[in-house]
């Protein structure tokens, strides 16, 4: 379950099978998709639904979005060559489509296994317009990736930087879920160690200053930096030694939640998503 807390006055209520809170501030909504026979036309649908809820409540800028699709490797299908994260790329790209979104409007995003037959959404949309899409310069952008991965490349962005407010030095980072992932191929197959240490090696690069810099924000993270972490493990018996390596490398105050789930690619074994509030002084001191 997505948890998001705010001090700010909430409102809430639910609309065409969506729920959803605001605070001003930002909107959260969530949606349950079953798994029914056209699994690309429920996608469609429950993110169209998403999306007229964000325009109706005055909240259109998406930041980020959760999609937990169960049985996110299996087939969907025995005639469609693709699997159901293939079939899920392909109708999230197309609904963006549709609302005119390009590859500078699309949101940081986690697809990632589930446990039911179902795919849950949930999405994080703000009245800020001062967003800024981040991408990795140690991967290709996930929209860029080949076709041999599936019909349409996944649709997000490696992290999105909403501003507090317009003009403002200070605002929130929210990191796409990643993995060991360098250009657009799998590294480390089979080595769950590597693979971890590769997925905090990227997220690293991502925070970095030079690659915020190269996006317009004037910021330096690292690692320790990172909070509202969600470490998805492949197999149970991974869960001990990725959290070791985890341990050393991330803030020990940082909130850090270890998942058993299933990874987009067979050949993934872990993946890590986070959130870093930056905070910078909207005035320079002259002396
Ligand atoms: C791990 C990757 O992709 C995963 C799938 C995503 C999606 O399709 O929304 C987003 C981030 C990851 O959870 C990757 O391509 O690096």
């Amino acid at each position: 379950m997505e948890v998001w807390r705010t001090s700010r006055r909430v409102e809430s209520g639910f609309h065409d099978g969506l729920a959803y809170a605001y605070d001003g501030r930002y909107l959260f909504c969530s949606g349950r998709i079953r798994h029914t026979a056209d699994y690309a036309a429920a996608t469609r649908n429950a993110y169209v639904r998403a999306f007229k809820l964000l325009d109706r409540l005055g909240y259109p800028e998406v930041a980020r979005v959760w999609n937990i699709v169960g049985g996110i490797t299996g087939q969907v299908a025995t005639e469609s060559p693709a699997d159901r994260y293939g079939e899920f790329c392909q109708a999230r790209a197309q609904v963006f489509r549709q609302r005119g979104l390009t590859v500078k409007d699309i949101p940081a995003a986690t697809g990632i296994g589930g446990h039911d037959d179902h795919t849950t959404i949930y999405f994080l949309a703000t009245r800020s317009r001062d967003i800024i899409r981040i991408e990795n310069p140690l991967q290709v952008p996930a929209y860029e990736y080949p076709e041999r991965y599936g019909p349409e490349a996944p649709c997000f962005a490696r992290a999105t930087y909403v501003a507090a407010e317009t003009g403002s030095r200070s605002g929130d980072l929210f990191i796409s879920g990643t993995a060991s992932i360098l250009g657009h191929l799998t590294v480390h197959e089979g080595d769950v160690e590597r693979q971890t240490r590769t997925t905090l090696e990227n997220i690293a690069a991502l925070v970095s200053g030079k690659n915020l810099r190269s996006h317009g924000i004037d910021a330096e993270l690292t690692l320790r930096d990172l909070d509202c972490v969600k470490v998805y493990v492949k197999r149970p018996q991974d869960a001990e030694i990725v959290r070791q390596i985890c341990t050393a490398s991330l803030g020990s105050k940082s909130e850090v939640g270890y998942v058993i789930a299933d990874i987009c690619r067979d050949d993934l074994l872990v993946e890590i998503e986070g959130f870093a509030s930056i905070s910078r002084p909207d005035v320079e001191t002259v002396n």
